[in-house]
């Protein structure tokens, strides 16, 4: 697929997930590897609903920018991404939203783990299991992002996550896929959890 063609699709995803609520006053960063060794990653500060080609930043494996169009800089949180592409060899693509679901869910974690509802479409998140008890990372926030990178490089490298995601509390989810369309489902199956754990808390359902 030419390079030109991803920034487009990322631009699409963006624009969806920006009227879903999920990356609302410039929140959030999306990226796809066009090679083994660079990716796309939206630049800094940018509106989600507006994007265009010149809104992408071209950076190498290590966040060095290769090419970036006048007057962008990477995403500030261009070292989380190079820590997923780095420890994760099938992830192409990864989002990073802020919805209030995620950031309220941050709250129910227990011991930076959030046990996610034993629901039928943690099936589209890889688990097969008839009673899942699956678990999703939850990392600390800081304001240096470096640390958050580092935490999570540090839980990467021990064992990577059943699900294809984390959870950084009062900040939003990462998730990551082998292509657009897998990470879009990744996010929307983790959104669903996220949303079903809010509204029973809500109503005093055990989930
Ligand atoms: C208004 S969101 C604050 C920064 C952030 O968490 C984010 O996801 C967007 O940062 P970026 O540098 O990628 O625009
Ligand atoms: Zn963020």
């Amino acid at each position: 697929m030419h390079s030109e063609d991803v920034r487009q699709q990322l631009a699409q995803s963006a624009r969806s997930f920006y009227e879903r609520g999920w990356m609302l006053g410039t929140a959030g960063n999306l990226s796809a590897r066009v090679s083994d060794a660079a990716f796309w990653i939206t630049a800094s500060g940018r509106p989600k609903d507006l994007l265009t080609p010149d809104d992408f930043v071209s950076v190498n494996l290590q966040g060095e920018v290769l090419s970036a169009p006048a007057g962008r800089k990477p995403s500030a949180e261009t070292s989380i991404h190079q820590v997923i592409y780095r420890h994760v060899p099938d992830a192409r693509v990864v989002f990073h939203v802020h919805s209030i679901e995620a950031n309220l869910c941050g709250h129910f974690a227990r011991n930076g783990q959030l046990r996610l509802p034993p629901l039928e479409m943690l099936k589209g998140l890889g688990v097969p299991d008839a009673e899942p008890e699956v678990d999703l990372p939850v990392f600390t926030n800081h304001q240096n992002v470096a640390r958050i990178a580092e935490d999570m490089d540090k839980a990467l490298a021990q064992s990577l996550p059943r699900v294809p995601g984390a959870l950084i509390h009062q900040h939003g989810v990462t998730v990551w896929g082998q292509d657009l369309l897998s990470a879009r489902h990744h996010l929307e199956l983790l959104e669903y959890c996220f949303r079903y754990l809010v509204q029973a808390k809500a109503i005093g359902v055990q989930a």
